[in-house]
């Protein structure tokens, strides 16, 4: 019998689902279980042909509506999403492994914030007027044409809107690629377009690895890549759209500080420790994987850590009283399994967990290591996966420093109750995206995104409307025009 979560044919273009097996067979891996659970098929040349020709067909009419039309077809997106959640969530729990509990509230729910933040937005992206004297210059917003989208695996549905909401809310179109880990999710989001009202070809959405996401980025008739991923795949991708002169958006990998400071309140330290390493099985890229503890709590903090981890429950994802699930494929089981290996070789403290899980699928136990140096692999690598290291600190001035010691830059956090500190320290963080007295939040209201090798440019709030539009700017003169000769 086929699977509910198999979808009616793997790629959306121009408005329909589309099916070509003579593309390399994805299989779709249930993480709970290790059970082939779909098949999708990658897109072949005539795929990618169609999708393209159909965005850029679609992309000249959607551009002349207003913006009240576009923003209103969005926020339609927006209310099916969230009729459909229930249904969107157990996709995504088959899709990724993440636990209901958290999909329910963090997936389907996120994107449609953001198709109702950017359907809100839509109507009011607008020009200036400047006066000159009596000439003057105005300005246009202007969509920037065809837009591709690639995502990971992580947050297979939010990655879609989060990057398709503000791309169709300023006039753009867009081709699709989801990792090929997680297929799914982001067919759902083209479908919901289409039945909001989204003209056929808006929206599009291609199957497959690497170099279909490749034959997207170097295409001629693509204006604008916008890449959730690791940073090698960042550096590779972001090379090839600047030799076609192309915009993007980055949002990359990173290992990023929290800093809990000696006055801190240590059960809510401990809650932003987990949320920033263990939510999601530790696969969020904006995770506080650094957690410098000020020596004077450190023992305390690590035993009140090890004991509440402890009541972390692991199991079916599909239980919603479970609240830590699997590894998204056996891969990064392997991968996070081996930076286990690697902390405990190095000599780090294991404080608990340092294992997989005795159940199957591709289950790691929630990890933490204490007395981390800034030295160690552990330390240095971004691991993707439910690890926690632990280092400890003196003084404000060298935690920074130490913070600041690494190629990576979207994320930091400071837990402490003196506000003065608090700004004075985040002021001096090299971070994109930054928190005080908590950890993770990413509301579709506040840019989210990091610097360094972590990324360029923004998503959500209004800073994205900037990622995916551009100005021109129109000199009028009033009177007549003169030349030298
Ligand atoms: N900053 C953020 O917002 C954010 C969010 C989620 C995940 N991430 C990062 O994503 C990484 C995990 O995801 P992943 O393993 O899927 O990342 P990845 O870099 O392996 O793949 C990301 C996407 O890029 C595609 N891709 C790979 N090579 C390509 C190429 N040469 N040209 C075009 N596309 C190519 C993949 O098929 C996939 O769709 C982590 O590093 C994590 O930090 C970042
Ligand atoms: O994984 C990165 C994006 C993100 C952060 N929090 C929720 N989603």
């Amino acid at each position: 019998m086929t699977h509910p979560a198999q979808p009616k044919a793997s790629h959306f273009i121009n408005g329909a689902y589309v099916e070509d097996t003579s593309g390399t067979p994805i299989p779709v891996i249930y993480a709970a279980t290790g059970e082939e659970i779909a098949t999708v098929y990658a897109a072949t040349p005539a795929i990618i042909e169609q999708a393209l020709t159909s965005a850029q067909a679609a992309q000249k009419e959607w551009a002349k509506k207003t913006g009240t039309e576009r923003g209103r077809v969005l926020r339609r997106a927006a209310e099916i999403m969230r009729e459909r959640n229930h249904e969107l969530s157990v996709l995504e729990t088959y899709d990724t492994g993440k636990p209901l509990q958290e999909t329910l509230v963090a997936d389907a729910t996120s994107g449609a914030d953001a198709l109702e933040y950017f359907g809100g937005l839509a109507a009011s992206l607008t020009g200036e007027h400047i006066p000159l004297g009596e000439d003057w210059v105005y300005t246009i917003r202007e969509p920037l044409g065809l837009c591709v989208g690639i995502g990971a695996w992580n947050y297979p549905t939010q990655i879609a809107c989060w990057k398709g909401a503000p791309a169709l809310a300023c006039g753009n179109s867009m081709v699709f690629k989801p990792s090929e880990t997680t297929p799914l999710c982001a067919l759902k989001v083209a479908e919901i377009l289409i039945e909001a009202g989204a003209p056929a070809g808006l929206y599009n959405v291609i199957q497959g690895m690497g170099e279909v996401g490749g034959a997207l980025v170097t295409d001629p008739r693509v204006d604008k890549v916008s890449l959730t991923g690791s940073v090698p795949t960042g550096k590779k991708v972001y090379a090839a759209a600047a030799s076609g002169m192309k915009h993007v958006t980055m949002e990359l990998g990173g290992k990023s500080p929290m800093i809990v400071f000696e006055d801190a309140d240590i059960e809510s330290a401990i809650s932003g420790a987990i949320n920033g390493n263990f939510y999601s099985s530790g696969q969020v890229c904006s995770n506080g994987t650094r957690v410098f503890v000020h020596k004077d709590i450190k023992e305390k903090f690590l035993a009140r850590l090890a004991e509440r981890t402890a009541t972390a429950k692991l199991g079916d994802p599909m239980d919603e009283s479970v609240n830590f699930g699997p590894m998204v494929s056996a891969r990064q089981m392997e991968i996070v399994l081996g930076y286990i290996e690697k902390g405990k070789s190095e000599g780090a403290r294991l404080i608990c967990g340092g294992g997989r899980a005795e159940m199957d699928g591709y289950y790691v136990q929630p990890t933490v290591f204490a007395d981390v140096t800034d030295d160690m692999v552990i330390a240095r690598e971004e691991i993707f996966g439910p690890v926690m290291c632990v280092l400890d600190f003196d003084s404000e001035d060298e935690v920074i420093a130490r913070a600041n010691d690494t190629e990576f830059g979207l994320s930091a956090g400071v837990f402490t109750k003196d506000f003065t500190r608090a700004h004075r320290v985040i002021g001096q963080l090299e971070a994109g995206s930054c928190f005080i007295n908590s950890y993770n939040d990413a509301p579709v209201e506040a840019p989210f995104g990091g610097v360094k090798a972590s990324g360029v440019g923004r998503e959500n709030s209004k800073e994205a409307i900037k990622h995916f539009s551009q100005v021109k700017s129109v000199y009028v003169r009033m009177g007549d025009c003169e030349a030298a000769f």
